[in-house]
């Protein structure tokens, strides 16, 4: 094999850093890992080698003599470049280091840090780089998630023909019927549809038919009169009333009794109401959108939905397919939810691990986007930190009546303490104590909250805090 050949096959990574002895340094500890190092000392010198070039990875100090590695970043994101690219900042800006994440970056390190530490980043980010381009899962550019529907994710792929409807129903102000299994995006996709409508100054007043007993959901939904019934000592409107020049979002519209029906289809068929114990008519100008995951047809068959309702809240109907049906958005979804939940709670954007990412797209997900998410929320508080990358767990997400022995691996020790670990139930014992911690921690002492994010009741971890000695001054973090 000639040398020119066995380059070829080296990983490539291209390091910018005007201060020379860290330039060297980082050359010799990255070259001792058999990466084949490209040092550059400047904007200008990374621009020329860029231009030729597209290394495996990208170390980009911030603080350049003749530039901003950041705009550099940027520039490589706005060109489609998508090498993944840790950014190095000094000590003191980690202000920075979250616009770096903001702009593309994979990771940041901040200075000063130890070998160990460049190695373990360097390493994490290839493989996640790697990872993704081996599944052909590269997550959607950045300026797909903020296509027409905002935070919508997947409008390049599963949700194409919905994405494609969009901008005229938004346009047009016919009533409109999401249908879709439980947590598909069904309201996520009305506040799209106002938000791109004329009327997207208005309120969007979001109504779940399914939260309220019968009577109170009529109250609410047309207001009443001073007197219409016991208790009601004043007029109040409802939230019918307070859609006016707006939208009015009535999900699981399946669920609503009868009587509401008649009432809400002479709101569609007149655009007038009158509400509870009143006699004169209000005028109203809304657009309704509403979403079930029944099967409003056979119920119209069956008697318990109104066919002339139905006809006209489907003007145009939208069917948003089961995430099963489209496991190509996941990772995107995944990504847009790291981003979300980590920014939220003031961490740093960790990149999948490749091995959730596997899972994740193989699990039928009968909670759709909704369950996804959460699965996601709880990975990003209970990961681990390993060096500065946040590691998602590996918890395949809960299928699985037959996994047997989940939870280890899903915060398991890190390397470093895993030589010291002498049985499994110590080993469990260990990792659960620290799932808790951890939980307890995220959630700021708050049990209830801490219970939700580690999936269990909230007898079962006021038992686990008992179990494991946790002291009550870890429960505020
Ligand atoms: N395509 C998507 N892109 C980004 N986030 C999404 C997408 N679809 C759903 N979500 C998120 O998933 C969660 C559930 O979505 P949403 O509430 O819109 O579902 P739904 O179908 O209305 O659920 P339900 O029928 O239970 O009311 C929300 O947090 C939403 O923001």
């Amino acid at each position: 094999m000639t040398a020119e050949a066995g380059e070829a096959h080296r990983t490539e990574v291209a390091i910018v850093e005007d201060e020379r002895n860290l330039r060297e340094l980082y050359l010799d500890v990255l070259s001792a890992r058999g990466l084949h190092v490209v040092p550059l000392e400047s904007v200008a010198q990374a621009e020329a080698y860029l231009s030729q070039r597209a290394p495996d990875l990208l170390v980009l100090d911030v603080k350049l003599g003749d530039g901003d590695g950041l705009v550099l970043l940027d520039k490589l994101r706005s060109q489609g470049s998508r090498t993944p690219v840790i950014v190095v900042t000094a000590f003191g800006t980690v202000e920075r280091a979250v616009q770096a994440l903001r702009a593309g970056a994979a990771d940041f390190l901040v200075k000063p840090f130890s070998n160990e530490r460049l190695v373990s980043a360097v390493a994490a980010a290839l493989e996640a780089g790697r990872r993704w381009e081996e599944l052909e899962l590269a997550a959607p550019k950045l300026e797909a998630r903020k296509a027409p529907g905002g935070e919508l994710v997947g409008t390049e792929g599963g949700l194409k023909d919905v994405a494609a409807l969009l901008p005229r129903v938004a346009a047009s102000d016919a009533t409109v019927l999401v249908r879709g299994e439980s947590g598909t995006g069904k309201e996520l996709v009305a506040r799209a549809i106002h938000a791109a409508s004329p009327r997207m100054d208005g309120p969007f007043v979001s109504v779940n038919c399914a939260a309220l007993p019968a009577s109170l959901l009529e109250s609410e939904l047309f207001g009443f009169e001073r007197g219409a019934f016991t208790g009601a000592h004043a007029r109040r409107k409802g939230l019918i009333e307070a859609a006016d020049g707006g939208t009015l979002f009535l999900d699981e519209i399946g669920d609503m009794a009868l009587e509401a029906q008649s009432r809400l289809l002479r709101v569609l068929q007149e655009r007038e109401l009158t509400r509870i114990g009143g006699r004169e008519a209000v005028r109203v100008d809304l657009r309704v959108i509403s979403a079930t995951h029944r099967d409003l047809d056979a119920m119209a068959s069956g008697g318990q939905f109104r066919a002339d309702l139905l006809y006209r809240l489907a003007v145009i109907p939208i069917h948003l397919p089961a995430l099963r049906e489209r496991a190509e958005d996941i990772p995107g979804l995944i990504e847009h939810f790291l981003d979300k939940h980590a920014t939220r709670k003031g961490l740093r954007v960790p990149r999948p691990d490749s091995e959730v990412l596997r899972r994740a797209v193989a699990y039928p997900w009968p909670g759709n986007v909704r369950e996804l998410e959460n699965f996601v929320e709880r990975a990003v508080v209970l990961g681990r930190f390993d060096g500065e990358s946040l590691r998602v767990p590996t918890k395949a997400p809960p299928p699985m009546a037959a996994r047997e022995e989940p939870r280890v691996s899903e915060v398991a020790p890190a390397p470093e303490e895993a030589g010291s670990v002498a049985t499994l139930r110590e080993a469990v014992a260990r990792a659960e104590r620290a799932a808790v911690v951890a939980a307890l921690q995220a959630a700021r002492g708050q049990k209830t909250v801490a219970a939700r994010l580690l999936g269990v009741s909230y007898k079962t971890l006021f038992n686990k805090i008992h179990e494991h000695d946790i002291r009550e001054e870890l429960h505020i973090g």
